[in-house]
C-alpha cells in the first residue's frame, strides 16, 4: 500500500505528528489499520466521537485516516482525522432501521458479483448498478460460477441488456484458468471490493486471487494482544499481485439509500423525454413513451417494474433517515423527544 501518495494530507498528518494509515478491519468501533510499521490496533479519539453526526462520520474499511502511534505495538494507535474519501458505499441496515451502514471507503472498482447458476437475478444486478452508480467508484459486474449457468449464451446476452457501460467479467472458481478475465482486469494498487449476495462466491474468488498467501498470513491476529479476534463482517486484503481487494461477506440485503437509479436505467431515461408530462410516472399518464415502449415490446415490463421499485424504495428509505436524523439532533441537544417536549412546557410555563 502506497502511504506516501496523499499530497496535502500526508503534509498535514506529518505537520500534527501523525502517520498516514488505512483502516483494513472494523468490529464494534474497533479498527485495524495498516501504518507504515506493520499493523496496529486502533480507537477513534474521543474529539473525532464527538463531533461525528453521522455514521458517515467514523472510518470505515478502506479509509485513509491520520494516527496518533503509540509507543508500543501491543498497544492501540489513536484515529484523529478522517481524510476526504474519493468514494464511499453505503447500504441501508438490515430491517425497518434507516441508518446507513458504511460497507467501504476509497474504492476504485466495485465488482458486483451474481452466480450463473439459479440464483441469477437480472433485477437484483440492477439494484447493485444503482448502489454502485451513486458511490463513486467504477463498477464492473463479475458473473461467477460459469460451471453452473443454466444458459451462458442467453444470460450473457440479458446482462449485456442492462449493463450499461460496466465491463463484464465471466469467472469459473471450479477450474484452473477460470479466473483469467478478472486477474487480468486486477491492476495493482487499486482497491477492488467484492459485493454481492450471500453465496455467490465472492470469498472463493478471493481465497483464489490470493494463492497462497492465505488469509491466516494477511490478517493481523498476532497484534490483537488480546489473543482473541472477533470475526467481521469486512476486511481490506493486499493480494500477491499488488491489487487491494475488500471483502463484504454475509449480504443478504442491499437497501438503497444513495442510488442514482436513473442513470443506472438510462433507456428508461431517454424514453422519458418524450413523454407528454414532463413529470410523467410512466404509470397511467396519457401521451406516456415508456409505456408505449413496453406495449410495442420494445422494454421489458418487468425492467419498468424493476425502476419503478427502486425508485420507490430509496425515496422511502431517504425519507425514513432524514427523520431518523431529526431525531438523532433531537437526542443530542435534549437526551430525547420527552425531554425536549418537557423543556419545551417549562420555557412556555416560563412564559405565562
Ligand atoms: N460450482 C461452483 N461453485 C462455486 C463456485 N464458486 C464458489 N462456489 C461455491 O459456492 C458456495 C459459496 O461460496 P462463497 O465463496 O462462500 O460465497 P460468498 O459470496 O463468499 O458468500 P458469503 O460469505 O456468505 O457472502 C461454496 O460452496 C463454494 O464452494 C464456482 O465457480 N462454481
Ligand atoms: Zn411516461
Amino acid at each position: 500500500m502506497n502511504f506516501k501518495n496523499y499530497g496535502d494530507y500526508t503534509a498535514q498528518a506529518l505537520a500534527s505528528g501523525f502517520s498516514i494509515a488505512r483502516v483494513i478491519e472494523t468490529s464494534h468501533q474497533q479498527y485495524m489499520i495498516m501504518t507504515e510499521a506493520g499493523p496496529y490496533r486502533a480507537q477513534v479519539a474521543g474529539r473525532m466521537a464527538n463531533l461525528a453526526l453521522d455514521a458517515e462520520d467514523f472510518p470505515t474499511v478502506g479509509d485513509w485516516v491520520q494516527v496518533r502511534m503509540p509507543e508500543n505495538q501491543a498497544d492501540m494507535a489513536t484515529i484523529e482525522r478522517l481524510n476526504a474519501r474519493t468514494s464511499v458505499f453505503l447500504r441501508k441496515a438490515a430491517g425497518r432501521r434507516s441508518e446507513p451502514q458504511l460497507v467501504a471507503a476509497n474504492v476504485d472498482w466495485l465488482l458486483l458479483c451474481m452466480a450463473l447458476d439459479a440464483n441469477f437475478n437480472l433485477r437484483r444486478l440492477e439494484r447493485y448498478l444503482a448502489v454502485a452508480t451513486a458511490s463513486g467508484a467504477q463498477a464492473a459486474i463479475v458473473l461467477t460460477k460459469a460451471d453452473r449457468a443454466t444458459d451462458l449464451a442467453a444470460q450473457l446476452a440479458s446482462v449485456a441488456e442492462i449493463s450499461g457501460a460496466a465491463q463484464v467479467l465471466v469467472c469459473d472458481a471450479t477450474k484452473p484458468s477460470g479466473l483469467s478475465e478478472l486477474q487480468t482486469f486486477m491492476q495493482p494498487q487499486l482497491t477492488y471490493a467484492f459485493l454481492g449476495s450471500s453465496g455467490v462466491g465472492k470469498s472463493t474468488l478471493i481465497n483464489h486471487l490470493m494463492g497462497t498467501a492465505s488469509l491466516a498470513t494477511q490478517t493481523v491476529r498476532a497484534s490483537d494482544s488480546h489473543g482473541r479476534h472477533t470475526t467481521t463482517a469486512r476486511q481490506l486484503l493486499v493480494l500477491p499481485s499488488g491489487s487491494i481487494v475488500i471483502d463484504t461477506p454475509g449480504m443478504r440485503e442491499l437497501g438503497l439509500l444513495a442510488a442514482d437509479v436513473d442513470a443506472t436505467f438510462e433507456d428508461i431515461q431517454a424514453l422519458a423525454q418524450h413523454c407528454r408530462f414532463s413529470d410523467c410516472t410512466h404509470q397511467h399518464e396519457p401521451g406516456c413513451a415508456v409505456q408505449a415502449a413496453v406495449a410495442q415490446g420494445a422494454l421489458s415490463a418487468d425492467r419498468l417494474a424493476s425502476y419503478q421499485r427502486l425508485k420507490q424504495e430509496r425515496a422511502q428509505n431517504v425519507e425514513m433517515r432524514g427523520k431518523a436524523r431529526e431525531n438523532a439532533k433531537i437526542d443530542r441537544m435534549f437526551g430525547s423527544k420527552k425531554q425536549m417536549k418537557a423543556f419545551r412546557q417549562s420555557v412556555k410555563a416560563r412564559r405565562r
